[in-house]
Order: structure tokens, then sequence, then C-alpha cells
């Protein structure tokens, strides 16, 4: 554990920034910390046009302008019943992509498949059971996959939970870590010859600007001595992000054509706040403020689909900024005239 005033800096950044997200001065620092973090010039902006059509609630919200096509292409998204993952396989599957579902509730995921194949007319979008909170369920579900599907062009490793109670996985892993990263990280490794096998190809890992005040513990890796269920959720989007830089970095030296990304999605309503009422009570007092799932899922299909990205492999994107309340005040008043 760091020393406490270096916490305390932290918790208020990364408050700061939660408070803020889009406010210009805070934007504009946040904006080079990930500079540096990359190692660039620029943000990771290419590609994500600031959407027009939604003034009201995300005067700077990024769409991913990608036109990338994908027939012919296998995409893989967890926790795509709900949320940000169901957004990004229905563009997936919009796309031309085979896109499976692999989520723990079949039947929840089955009505949206049936969805997502009305709305975008694409037949192959098919769902398979993937608890990532069971090892053996995880090691089920790829090992159907290998044998029904000779190539996987992208996985986006998106299921999360947030703020839930003290609690294990099948495996005896606190639940966030559990489900959040060791999940994920198991999953990969088992479907990485198949993603080399089809390379280009890619990981995208949807991590969170949490990751900030994350540490890893390893001393206490399963919260067993000391557990905080919103540290916990930092924690494992820390633990998100350093996977994607290690995988990236031995892709990488191996040569295999396999590319990494994490990302922050900005701050999206969804199912995630389910445990916690305090964050169900911002997250409706200030809901005209927070992105849809739509808009939630255009850094992951940024990540996933925009070309050119290759020698980025391992860095960490950030969703564009949710309407701070400086913008917000001059949509209002520049609205009322
Ligand atoms: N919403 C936000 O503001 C932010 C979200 N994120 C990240 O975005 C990702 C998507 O979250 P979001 O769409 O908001 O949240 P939702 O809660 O709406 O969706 C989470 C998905 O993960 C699935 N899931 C949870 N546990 C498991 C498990 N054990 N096995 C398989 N699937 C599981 C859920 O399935 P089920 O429906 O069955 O519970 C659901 O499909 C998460 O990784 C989250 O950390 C990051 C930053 C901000
Ligand atoms: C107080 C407050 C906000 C709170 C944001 C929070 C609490 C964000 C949490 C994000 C999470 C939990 C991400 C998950 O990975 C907003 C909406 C920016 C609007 C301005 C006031």
């Amino acid at each position: 554990m760091g020393a406490g005033p270096e916490l305390d800096f932290r918790s208020c950044l990364f408050l700061s920034c939660w408070l803020g997200e889009g406010t210009a001065g805070l934007r504009s620092s946040w904006v080079l910390l990930e500079e540096k973090r990359n190692g660039l010039g620029k943000t990771e902006r290419g590609g994500l046009s600031e959407e027009k059509d939604t003034r009201w609630k995300m005067l700077s919200s990024g769409v991913c302008t990608s036109t990338v096509q994908l027939p012919g292409k296998v995409v893989v998204v967890t926790g795509a019943n709900t949320g940000i993952g169901k957004e990004t396989a229905k563009e997936l599957a919009r796309r031309g992509a085979r896109v499976y579902l692999a989520c723990r509730d079949v039947q929840k995921a089955e009505l949206v498949a049936r969805e997502i194949q009305m709305m975008t007319g694409n037949q192959q979008v098919l769902v398979r059971k993937l608890d990532l909170a069971d090892t053996k369920s995880i090691r089920a579900f790829a090992k159907r996959f290998l044998e029904e599907e000779k190539h996987l062009h992208i996985l986006i490793n998106n299921a999360g939970v947030m703020m839930c109670p003290y609690s294990k996985t099948a495996d005896g892993f606190e639940m966030h870590i559990g489900v959040n990263h060791l999940g994920h990280f198991l999953l990969t490794h088992l479907l990485l010859e198949k993603l080399k096998e089809s390379a280009p190809s890619r990981v995208v890992n949807v991590s969170s600007l949490a990751h900030h005040l994350g540490r890893i513990h390893f001393h206490n890796l399963q919260g067993e001595k000391f557990y905080q269920s919103g540290l916990a959720y930092c924690h494992s989007k820390l633990a998100n992000i350093l996977f994607t830089q290690e995988l990236a970095r031995r892709l990488k030296a191996s040569g295999s054509g396999v590319t990494v990304y994490s990302l922050h999605p900005g701050t999206v309503s969804s199912e995630l706040v389910r445990h916690s009422a305090l964050m169900r009570w911002i997250w409706w007092l200030f809901s005209f403020l927070i992105k849809t799932p739509h808009q939630g899922a255009q850094t992951s299909l940024y990540c996933a689909l925009t070309e050119g990205l290759e020698a980025l492999s391992g860095s960490h994107f950030r969703g564009a900024a949710a309407l701070g309340l400086l913008c917000y005040v001059q949509a209002f008043s520049s609205c009322g005239k």
C-alpha cells in the first residue's frame, strides 16, 4: 500500500476527473496525462469524431468513424447481453461479423441475439455460455469455440462487476479481480493461438478511469485481510491495463500480428451500478450528463476497428469526455438564445 498522502492525492485526482470529465481545464490536463502515457505527441483521437447530434448530453462525445466492414470476421464480446457490451456487439454485427455473445445468462443473451439479428439483418449472432467467475465455464467456452471456429479476429473483454459485496468466484478468487481480470486473462490465453492464426487480430480490454486508484496488493490479492468494494473494482481495472501492456509487449516481441488495447469508455448509464445505491442515485441525478451505452461503446469500437492502430498496441485509450458542468452551462445558455 502506498503512503497515505499519495492515496489522498490520487483520490482527489480521481474524483476531480470524474467530477469534471468534460470541463476544459481538467480535460486538457487529463489529455496530457494520456499523451505522456502513450509516449505520443498527441492523444488518440483520430477516428473519434465529435458527436454533434447529442449536444444536450455529450457536447464532446466521440464517435468511432471507422468505415471498416467485417464480412468473414469472427468476434467474441464478453458480457454482451446488456450495457456497453450489447451496443458493441450490435455495431460489430451491423458491420457483418459473426459475433459471439459470451454471457453468463444464456436466456437474456438469446433475447438480445434475436434483437440484434432483427436490427442488423445479420443472422450470425450466436450465444455461448461464459461465466467468468468459474474457470470450468471459461475452459468449456474456449473448448467449444476452438472446436467450432477456424478464426478469431477480435476479442472484446468487456464483462465486468463493480462494488459487489465481498464474495468469491467458484475457484476462490475475490469477485472483482476474479471476473474483471483473472477470468479475462484465462479466456485470452485459451484463445491466443486462434488469435495468432487469425492475425492481424486484436484484443480489446475494457478497463476504467478507476484504475488510477488501483494498487496490486500482492499480500492481499483475494481481499481476505482487508476489503473495500470500490477499491477492489479499481484494483481489478488496473490489472486490466497492466495485463494489456504486458501481453502487448510479449506479442510484439514474438512478431505475432496480434495487438492489444485497453480503454476507459467514459461514464455510462448501465447496470454496472446495480450493487451500489449511492452510485445508482448519482447516475439518476446526473443522467443528463452520463453517456448512453451506445455512446459508451464508441471507444471499444474505435480500438477494435480503427485502421493503423497496430503501432499503439499496449496503449490505453480514453472515451471522449462526458459533458462537464461548464460545457453544460454554456450549452444551456446558448440553447436559450
Ligand atoms: N458504465 C460505466 O460508467 C463504466 C463501465 N466500465 C466498464 O465497462 C464494462 C461494461 O460495463 P457496463 O456495460 O457499464 O456494465 P453492465 O453491468 O451493464 O454490463 C456488464 C456485463 O458483464 C456481465 N458479467 C458480469 N459478471 C459476469 C460473469 N461472472 N461472467 C460473465 N459475464 C459477466 C454482465 O452479465 P449479467 O447481465 O448476467 O450480469 C453484463 O453483461 C465493464 O468492464 C466496466 O467495468 C468502465 C468505466 C465506466
Ligand atoms: C459526481 C458527478 C459525476 C460522477 C461520476 C462518477 C461517480 C463516475 C463513476 C464512474 C465509474 C464508477 C466508472 C467505472 O468504471 C458525473 C456523472 C461525472 C457528473 C458530475 C458529477
